[in-house]
């Protein structure tokens, strides 16, 4: 097979596993920057062009879309998408999974367990959206971040009143969530490919931190999942319409709780932690389900 993976970076961990991992079964790759990508969409022959060259021939493409290149980065795999060229993930599936009021309104549709989460406009409203998720203390999260910037827990009433209004002041869009005290500042990241954890994680933050991502200091280590959090995962990927997601999670008094799924999970913590060949596993479900105009939307939406 010839694969694209749109990245902007090609000596990212990432993208040079799963470069490597394709060689090594024996398919031809391309890195492409997704920015340099640039289309023509007028025609009945949809077109991508890179460099002063038309794009031609690829059968998949793996979108390792960075969240501030969300925009011009679903575009080109829409693009692809139209072209027929099968793609790992869908666009709408990323646009959908970028989105954290939109992702969770959508799981809690289907009855994935979730902290208990509230969303409001109007600073008249701050007292009572506290009141709604449970007082303080609460964690406070921008809709659009990443890697555990824009997400603050406010210990107190007034800390909590503070916060919420700074952010509305600054028209940021915010969710207010229960604070799961009983995760003890840790959280699992399930590596889900298909129909399957294929790999997990925990993740414990650093001392005097509550966000256990490995960008805010946190470390992973192995660890055995339920059958309850394996399906919790699988389902919350199928439900964001995502092939390959990493699905997080918290273990609360109420059974696992999703916090967010991610559409372009990175390989280097989940494969260090777990020893697994997880890039592998990937281009291993691209030949068995790439096929010519295999998408559920066809690029639509
Ligand atoms: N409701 C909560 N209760 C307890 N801890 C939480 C809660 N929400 C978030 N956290 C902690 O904060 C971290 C960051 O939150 P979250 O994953 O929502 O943000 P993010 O910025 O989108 O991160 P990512 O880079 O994983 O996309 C989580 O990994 C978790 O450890
Ligand atoms: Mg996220
Ligand atoms: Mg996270």
């Amino acid at each position: 097979m010839k694969i694209a993976i749109l990245s902007r970076n090609p000596s990212l961990y990432s993208t040079r596993r799963l470069v490597e991992a394709a060689r090594a079964r024996g398919h031809e790759t391309k890195v492409l920057d997704v920015l340099r990508c640039y289309m023509n969409i007028t025609s009945h022959a949809p077109s991508i062009h890179y460099k002063g060259e038309e794009l031609t021939g690829f059968d998949a493409v793996i979108p390792r879309i960075g969240a501030s290149v969300t925009f011009y980065g679903t575009a080109v795999l829409r693009q692809f998408e139209m072209m027929g060229v099968y793609p790992l993930n869908e666009s709408v599936a990323i646009t959908r999974a970028r989105d954290k009021l939109r992702s969770l309104q959508l799981l809690s549709r289907k009855g994935i367990g979730l902290p208990i989460t509230g969303f409001a406009h109007a600073p008249d409203d701050i007292a009572d959206l506290i009141k709604m998720v449970g007082g303080a203390p609460l964690v406070i999260k921008l809709l659009e971040g990443t890697q555990g910037i824009g997400v603050v827990l406010a210990e107190t009433q007034q800390a909590a009143e503070s916060v919420i209004e700074a952010f509305m002041g600054l028209k940021a869009n915010i969710l207010v969530q229960e604070y799961i005290r009983e995760a003890k500042g840790a959280d699992i990241r399930c590596f889900v490919i298909g129909d399957k954890v294929v790999a997990a994680m925990k993740r414990q933050a650093k001392a005097g931190e509550f966000r256990s991502n490995l960008h805010r200091g946190g470390s992973a280590s192995l660890i055995r999942i339920t059958p309850e959090e394996r399906s919790t995962a699988t389902r919350a990927a199928r439900i964001m319409g995502l092939n390959v997601a990493g699905v997080d999670i918290l273990r609360s008094n109420h059974g696992p709780v999703v916090m967010e799924v991610n559409s372009s999970p990175g390989l280097e913590g989940i494969e260090a932690a777990t020893g697994k060949d997880v890039a592998d596993q990937v281009i291993a479900f691209i030949e068995k389900n790439a096929a010519a105009g295999k998408t559920r939307t066809r690029g639509q939406g």
